[in-house]
């Protein structure tokens, strides 16, 4: 198409080859769905994100669902994160917090003022980057997928216009309603090519913006993800 202009301003996402593929990166105060398989570098790709807002001087924010916040810190700084200013909010099962009984006693769903006021209490109303690890942890406990919906809109509406944030939701494979409700989705597999598994990457959808709709490799290494955007997954 000719003509096309970037209306939005964009946002790196700290992953160069990523930022390729997304012609510039992410655009700002939107919300966004990671997903993939287990292990395909779900977390390391959301920490990218945050260590590169932090670098920027940006208040960063992840929030844990599943894994407790001393084993994500542990596994992240074994990859060479400094996550001194990535601010982390431990709501997993572990935790202890109330927001969790409250979920697991199917009552409310993802509880959007409890979310809010923890927000609002460790940063103020300030918030660039938000990650959500996982979105999963939410859905299986809201009884039916109207409620889940609704309070997934509710949610993104917050970030958007209360802290005006760029959020990232991780979620498991498997088609959902969040594949619909989210400005964009980026996708992480384990593909079989020639008999070896490779690591890809695709871009699924990016509302607003033009995007590198081939899938591309990538490798975890001890420094995190590095996307080839030059590559296809047959030249690796
Ligand atoms: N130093 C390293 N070198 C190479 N690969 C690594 C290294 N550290 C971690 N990995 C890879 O990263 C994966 C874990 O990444 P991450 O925790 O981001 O995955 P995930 O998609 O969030 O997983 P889960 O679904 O289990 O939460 C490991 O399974 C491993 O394959």
């Amino acid at each position: 198409m000719n003509g096309g202009v970037d209306l939005f301003e964009k946002i790196p996402t700290g992953v160069e080859g990523l930022d390729v593929m997304l012609k510039g990166g992410l655009i700002k105060g939107r919300t966004y769905l990671i997903k993939g398989g287990p292990g395909t570098g779900k977390t390391i790709l959301s920490m990218h994100f945050l260590v590169e807002g932090a670098k920027r001087g940006e208040n960063v924010v992840y929030i844990t669902l599943e894994e407790p916040e001393n084993e994500v810190r542990e596994n992240m700084e074994t990859l060479g994160f400094d996550l001194s200013n990535v601010t982390i909010v431990d709501l997993s099962p572990t935790s202890g917090h109330p927001i969790f009984s409250s979920l697991m006693g199917f009552e409310s769903g993802i509880d959007v003022k409890t979310f809010e006021n923890i927000l609002q209490d460790i940063i103020g109303d300030n918030i660039d980057r938000v990650v959500i690890d996982s979105i999963t942890m939410l859905k299986v406990a809201t009884p039916t997928e109207t409620e889940y919906r609704a309070s997934l809109l509710r949610l993104m509406r917050t970030l958007k216009v209360k802290f005006n944030a760029t959020t990232v939701l991780i979620s498991e494979l498997g088609n959902g309603v969040e594949d619909y409700l989210v400005n964009g989705m980026i996708e992480l597999r384990t593909i079989e090519v020639k008999g070896r598994a490779v690591r890809g990457i695709k871009i699924v959808k990016m509302r607003g913006s033009d995007f590198d709709e081939t899938i591309r490799p990538y490798r975890i290494t001890n420094r995190g993800i590095e996307v080839y955007p030059d590559l296809s997954v047959f030249e690796v």
